[in-house]
């Protein structure tokens, strides 16, 4: 029986692509384990299947800011390394796929260290620093978007395109509405912050409110621990985050503010959702969002509005413009190929096994 070991956490962005390749392997009867942290969204997800061997192992975070806990992490991390070593000693994996994220670091060190070969993807334009430092100890580097080419160096590159989660197109604009309890009387506008919210969006969201609803019935995924009680008004839902039911939600949904996080925005392309997307800063992130937002951009998939710019009147007029243009969006959008990346990356897995 062959076996294949994942690892990717941190964020649903960093699971996404695991999600949809996992079932394929378990399909063809491969054994599949995964290791990710001790307590990050990437355990509750995976629980999900029955079938996946989970391992925890420590990890810490290279933050680009002082903080005290960057004197324990290092610590942290070493100690990650050692357990990832050992599981991966004693599972002896064909080949291991990296999704990145910083618990993956370890992971795919503890795969070289043992001889396995590893295949790394990337989401977004410009690799991740937890990517970036493990590209040399890879085998290969599987990409979305065609430019991020340019942006390694070292590393077998080869680009598969978007991989986008399996059911997404099975969603039930209905199911969705009776979810939502949404009459849609009025089209329905998705806020989405990325897969841990965005404080800043939420803020202006709710300055802009009003203005919203009077336009669209709203249902904004506010991520975790950022709900607010005392909002209950007509035509307006608010979630910390959606599991199962986002392919409904989208399906019943007009158009999109997010963020412009990889995972996210190529969902919202391949339904042909038009979005104004609000990437994250350079100092929030690495700019990786404003590269992805202006790359779609280009394509006249989106509209941006970078978050200095983000207002309660800039996000209200912009959506408006948005949905009075969505036609032009969606057409092209429309125009995009049909590139089945996950198949297409399912065989790569599959050739670089390790002889
Ligand atoms: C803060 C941070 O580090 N963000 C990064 C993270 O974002 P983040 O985790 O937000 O990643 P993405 O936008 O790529 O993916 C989010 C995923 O979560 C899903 N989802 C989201 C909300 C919800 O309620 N339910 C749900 O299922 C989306 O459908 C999508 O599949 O990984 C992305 C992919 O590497 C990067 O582009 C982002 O810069």
């Amino acid at each position: 029986m062959k076996k294949i070991l994942f690892t990717g956490g941190g964020s649903a962005g960093h699971v996404t692509v695991n999600l949809a390749l996992i079932p394929r392997f378990l399909k063809e009867g491969w054994a599949v384990s995964y290791i990710g942290s001790h307590d990050g969204i990437e355990k509750q997800l995976i629980a999900k299947l029955p079938d996946v061997r989970y391992s925890g192992i420590s990890t810490g975070k290279l933050r680009r800011y002082m903080d005290w806990q960057n004197v324990k992490d290092p610590f942290k991390v070493i100690g990650g390394a050692m357990q990832a070593y050992r599981i991966i000693r004693k599972l002896k994996p064909d080949v291991v796929f990296s999704k990145g994220g910083f618990v993956s670091v370890p992971v795919v060190f503890g795969a070289w260290l043992n001889r396995v070969p590893v295949v790394i993807h990337e989401s977004d334009l410009t690799p991740g620093l937890a990517n970036r430092i493990a590209i040399p100890f890879a085998a290969a580097v599987c990409t979305t978007f065609p430019e991020t080419e340019k942006h390694l160096r070292s590393a077998k590159t080869r680009f598969v395109g978007a991989v986008v989660r399996d059911g997404l197109d099975a969603g039930s604009a209905n199911r969705g509405r009776v979810f939502c309890r949404l009459d849609g009387s009025k089209p329905v506008l998705l806020i989405m912050g990325g897969s841990l919210g965005a404080r800043k969006i939420n803020e202006t969201v709710r300055l802009a409110l009003s203005r919203l609803t009077a336009e669209f019935q709203v249902v904004h995924l506010c991520g975790k621990g950022q709900l607010d009680p005392e909002l209950d008004l007509p035509g307006y839902r608010q979630f910390t985050y959606i599991g199962d039911e986002l392919p409904d939600i989208l399906a019943m949904t007009d158009v999109v503010v997010s963020r412009a996080g990889s995972n996210s925005i190529f969902e919202f392309l391949a339904l042909r959702k038009p979005m104004l997307l609000i990437p994250l800063t350079k100092e929030q992130s690495r700019g990786d969002q404003i590269l992805n937002a202006r790359s779609f951009e280009a394509s006249g998939y989106c509209e941006v509005l970078e978050e200095e710019n983000l207002t309660a009147d800039t996000l209200a007029s912009g959506v408006s413009r948005l949905y009075r243009d969505r036609e032009a969006y969606i057409g092209r959008m429309e125009q995009t190929g049909q590139k089945d990346a996950l198949s297409d990356l399912f065989h790569y897995i599959k050739q670089t096994v390790r002889s």
